[in-house]
């Protein structure tokens, strides 16, 4: 896989502000005949990634991803609060030429071929004739799409993956800071998977922030530093897997006896169940076996564990603890 003709984020130029931020974006769509009834598709979301960083956006069906990333792009107005990309306020044009894009459902011109959309593109940022021709034929290389398939094939030919490739491969043409990413392994098979993963990973090398939804949580927990769980358009979760999950020195311990007052400084999603009560262990395990000594509790299991990025996400859309 060739690196060729994307830049490394210039560290030089980073100033202090972050590449992302929300501040309480909320957005009601108006909907039916009259425009009489709402939808609320996005409440009071507040979030930052820093520059660099590898954000995944999780959430079931309907949550409110693709809602987030069009307000964060610019291209719906949020129905109150704001935010900022790479210090621009949100919608502002000139943040556009640091900003690549792969919408989820892309309607692209279909009887161009992949080379001409690329062209098409590339012109549209004003990229310069031989760069452009040279950055058209490594992304080509990049996201895996023989330079003769895209030259010859109208995108109308285009199997669904490799859709999703020459998307790829528009997001990235001008160079992007930043890469949003709307379920970018959609539609694609287990190698244009991996391929993604590996695009996206070399992209972070790179120093680029990217910013993706997905549905697939084994992709996150592979190449995110930082994920957030979206559930009916309330932002539920935000942090590392480390601080969603626990670190591996994690222990899941079951009792019984002592009182939840006593019991849950130290634990963490911390449960009764009729008499037992069970948590995640915050603290040294020997100053928590003593401590449970003198509150004449029992334990009953302590086994080093972390919870699956799976389990979470389903105790976080059941209802479970807010983090
Ligand atoms: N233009 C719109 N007008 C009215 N309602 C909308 C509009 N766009 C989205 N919605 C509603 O907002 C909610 C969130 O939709 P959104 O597409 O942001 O979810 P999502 O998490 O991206 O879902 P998916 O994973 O299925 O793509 C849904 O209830 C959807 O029906």
């Amino acid at each position: 896989m060739t690196t060729e003709g994307l830049t490394s984020f210039d560290q030089a130029n980073n100033s202090q502000s972050s590449a992302i931020s929300a501040d309480q974006l909320t957005k009601i769509y108006k909907t039916g005949f009259w425009l009489n009834q709402k939808v609320t598709s996005l409440q009071s979301c507040s979030l930052t990634v820093q520059r660099g960083e590898t954000f995944g956006l999780l959430g079931p069906n309907g949550a409110g991803k693709t809602t987030l990333l069009k307000l964060l792009l610019g291209i719906v107005q949020p129905t109150s609060g704001s935010g900022q990309i790479l210090g621009y306020k949100l919608g502002d044009r000139a943040c556009k030429q640091y900003i690549g894009f792969l919408p989820e459902q892309a309607y692209y011109y279909d009887y161009l071929t992949g080379w001409e959309f690329l062209e098409f593109i590339g012109s549209m940022f004003g990229i310069e004739a031989n760069l452009r021709r040279q950055r058209i034929a490594d992304l080509l290389d990049l996201v895996g799409l023989p330079q003769s398939a895209a030259r010859k094939k109208q995108l109308r030919q285009y199997s669904k993956g490799m859709v999703q490739r020459i998307g790829l491969a528009q997001a990235l043409i001008n160079d992007p800071d930043i890469v949003f990413l709307d379920e970018p392994m959609s539609g694609l098979d287990p190698v244009g998977r991996y391929q993604v993963r590996e695009i996206i990973l070399m992209l972070k090398k790179l120093g680029k922030t990217v910013f993706f939804n997905t549905h697939i949580l084994a992709d996150v927990e592979i190449i995110c530093d930082r994920i957030g769980i979206l559930n009916k358009g309330e932002l539920i979760a935000i942090g590392t897997l480390n601080e969603l999950l626990g670190t591996d020195k994690t222990y899941q311990v079951s009792g019984y006896g002592g009182s939840e007052a006593e019991l849950k400084p130290w634990l963490l999603h911390f449960e009764e169940q009729g008499d037992m009560w069970h948590g995640q262990l915050e603290g040294d395990p020997q100053k928590f076996l003593e401590m449970l000594a003198g509150i004449n509790a029992k334990i009953i299991s302590m086994n080093l564990s972390r919870q699956t990025l799976e389990e979470f996400f389903i105790e976080q859309i059941r209802g479970g603890a807010k983090s």
